[in-house]
C-alpha cells in the first residue's frame, strides 16, 4: 500500500499495531516520512491516528510492529528519548502552562538541549544567567516566527485560542525539532487563523523540519500535504499524493455519509475538526488502556480551551 520513496526515512513506520484489549486501534500501518516533507495522516473519527502519533512519540507502546527515527529503533523508547532524538509535538488538546505566561511556555521547550546544573541554578552564577538568556532569545525568536509578541504579560490561558494553539507550536519548535508532529492544529480556527496556519506549516518545512500532520480540514490537508496517508478502523487504505488520494475509491467509500470528504477547499471557513457524523462509527472500546510509558513530556501541563474557542 505504501508508496515508498528511495533514501533513507528521517521516520520509518513499519507493520505497526497497538491493541486496547479487544479493539484494533492500529492494525498495520506502514509509512515512512523523509526529511523536509509533510505528510498528513487524516481517516475518520476513531481510524486509529491519534493512536499513531502516540506510538511514535513513545507515549503509548506497540503492540508490535518498529518505529526507527534517522535508522534508530524508537519503539520502545520513553517519550523524553524519542524527543532527545528530534521529535516533537503539539496535541489534540493543548497542553500549554496554563498560569505562565507565553514566553515562559516556549522557553519550556529549550530544556530539551539547554542543560542547567542544579548548582548554577541554586547559586544564580553567570554561567545560569547566560543559559537563560539563550533560553529567553530561543523563544523570543521562535515567538516572532509564529507572529506572536513575547512580552504578553498574564496567564496564556486568558489569549484567544488560535493564538494559544500558536504558543504550543513555538514550544515545540523551541526543542529544535527534526520531526514535528501535528494533531489536528486547525482544531477550532477560524477561516483566517487556518490560512495564517498554512502558511505557519509551509514556512516550518522551508527550515527543513519534516512534518507529520493529523487534520480533519480537508481543505488545508489537500493543500500543503506532499503525500496523505488514510486510515480506516486502524488500517492503512491508501498512502499517495493528495491527488491520488481524492481519487481512491477506498478513501470515497470510507468517507461516504461523512461531512469529512477529502476534496474541501483550503480555510472553507467551517470550524475543523469533528464535523457532523465523522464518518463511520468509532470502534466500540472495551476502555481497556494501552501500556503507557511513563513519562509524559507533557506531564503537569494543563489541558485547556478558552472559552472564545
Ligand atoms: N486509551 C484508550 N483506551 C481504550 N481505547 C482507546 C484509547 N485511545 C483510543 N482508543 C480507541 O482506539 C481507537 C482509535 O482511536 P484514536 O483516538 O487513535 O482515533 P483518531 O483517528 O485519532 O480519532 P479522532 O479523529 O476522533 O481523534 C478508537 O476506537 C478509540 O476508542
Amino acid at each position: 500500500m505504501s508508496e515508498r520513496q528511495h533514501g533513507s526515512a528521517l521516520l520509518d513506520v513499519a507493520d505497526l499495531h497497538l491493541a486496547f484489549g479487544g479493539v484494533r486501534a492500529v492494525d498495520g500501518l506502514s509509512f515512512q516520512v523523509h526529511e523536509a516533507e509533510i505528510v498528513s495522516v487524516i481517516g475518520p473519527n476513531g481510524a486509529g491516528k491519534t493512536s499513531a502519533f502516540n506510538c511514535i512519540t513513545g507515549f503509548y507502546r506497540a503492540t508490535s510492529g518498529a518505529i526507527t527515527i534517522d535508522g534508530t529503533d524508537v519503539t520502545r523508547m520513553r517519550p523524553s528519548a524519542v524527543a532527545a532524538r528530534g521529535v516533537a509535538r503539539t496535541f489534540q488538546n493543548l497542553r500549554l502552562f496554563g498560569d505562565l505566561p507565553v514566553l515562559d511556555n516556549v522557553r519550556a521547550g529549550t530544556h530539551l538541549w539547554l542543560r542547567q546544573h542544579v548548582f548554577d541554578a541554586l547559586l544564580h552564577t553567570p554561567r545560569y544567567r547566560r543559559t537563560e538568556q539563550i533560553a529567553t532569545d530561543e523563544a523570543h525568536h521562535w515567538l516572532d516566527f509564529v507572529g506572536l509578541r513575547a512580552d504578553r504579560v498574564g496567564p496564556v490561558r486568558a489569549l484567544p485560542y488560535g493564538e494559544q494553539r500558536r504558543v504550543e507550536i513555538a514550544r515545540a519548535l523551541a526543542r529544535r525539532p527534526r520531526l514535528l508532529l501535528l494533531d489536528e492544529p486547525a482544531a477550532g480556527l477560524n477561516h483566517g487563523e487556518k490560512l495564517e496556519l498554512l502558511d505557519l506549516i509551509r514556512r516550518i518545512r522551508e527550515l527543513g523540519i519534516a512534518i507529520v500532520l493529523i487534520e480533519h480540514d480537508m481543505g488545508l490537508v489537500m493543500e500543503v500535504s506532499q503525500r496523505v496517508v488514510v486510515l480506516n478502523f486502524g488500517k492503512e487504505i491508501a498512502d499517495g499524493s493528495p491527488d491520488q488520494v481524492r481519487r481512491d475509491p477506498a478513501v470515497i467509500e470510507a468517507y461516504l455519509g461523512s461531512d469529512e470528504a477529502p476534496s474541501e477547499q483550503t480555510g472553507d471557513g467551517q470550524p475543523a475538526g469533528k464535523t457532523g457524523d465523522g464518518g463511520p462509527a468509532k470502534q466500540a472500546s472495551d476502555g481497556k488502556a494501552a501500556e503507557r510509558t511513563g513519562d509524559d513530556q507533557a506531564s503537569g501541563e494543563t489541558e485547556e480551551r478558552t472559552a472564545d474557542a
